[in-house]
């Protein structure tokens, strides 16, 4: 999936500037700023929610952009969203089953392999699982789509370490499966642990785009972009 030149706007408030990056398949791309850069802007824009007034998001070669987000979800893109929004009255097992799209290897037995937790909790409504047990159904359901492109926005957030950990290895454990992930955290370090490629941006463009190793050695400008860490 790429992204080139892409200008989004929430009415006349300008905030994505030309933003560019290519997620290539079978690697994590993490998407790093500061809060307010443009991340979930960015997320928002390829998912079809905000339609960019230019530039374009192409998707193994087919152009995206200007689509509506359901025809772009058939296509084969998924999302976390912010703040998990999981049905809370629906059971566990039922937001799974609600979510089931296209035709690839996730059922809701498959979900419940990859979270034990889940099946152990299948008949209980949503809104009465922990945080994390929450999260975990945000990315099940999301997998119920057979996406093959998944963008996950800060699945971490206020999680306890312990749980950050879990989720961490669940999405190393899908990427390694074969799934392209763009991940935005706040979450520097496990972020740059999982990543293949690093994009930073700041106030709506990007600033930085280039492999994790490289990232890593330029302490500085991760220091300068998304502050102390
Ligand atoms: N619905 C909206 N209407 C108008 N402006 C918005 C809207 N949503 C976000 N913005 C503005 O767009 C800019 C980018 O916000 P965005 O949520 O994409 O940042 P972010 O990098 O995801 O930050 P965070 O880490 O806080 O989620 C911010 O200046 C924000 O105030």
């Amino acid at each position: 999936m790429s992204l080139s030149g892409v200008d989004s706007f929430y009415g006349d408030s300008h905030v994505l500037h030309g933003v560019g990056f290519a997620l290539r398949p079978g690697r994590l791309l993490a998407l790093l700023g500061r809060n307010g850069a443009g991340k979930t802007t960015c997320l928002a824009t390829i998912m079809g929610f905000l339609r960019p007034r230019r530039g374009e998001i192409r998707l193994y070669g087919e152009r995206i952009s200007g689509l509506s987000p359901e025809a772009i979800c058939r296509r084969g893109v998924g999302l976390v969203p912010q703040g998990r929004r999981v049905f809370r009255s629906l059971t566990v097992r039922e937001n799974l089953a609600v979510a089931a799209r296209g035709r690839g290897p996730w059922t809701v037995e498959r979900v419940f392999e990859l979270f034990p937790r889940l099946r152990e909790r299948h008949g209980q409504l949503a809104g009465s699982l922990s945080g994390g047990e929450q999260q975990m159904l945000a990315i099940g359901r999301a997998l119920m789509g057979n996406p093959r492109v998944l963008l996950m926005d800060e699945p971490s957030e206020g999680l306890a370490p312990q749980i950050v950990a879990e989720v961490g290895r669940i999405i190393g454990r899908l990427n390694a499966e074969g799934l392209s992930i763009v991940l935005v955290e706040q979450n520097v370090k496990m972020t740059l642990g999982l990543a293949h490629d690093v994009v930073i941006i700041n106030t709506g463009a990007v600033v930085f785009e280039g492999p994790v190793e490289e990232a890593r050695r330029d302490e500085a400008r991760l220091a300068q972009h998304l502050g102390v860490f």
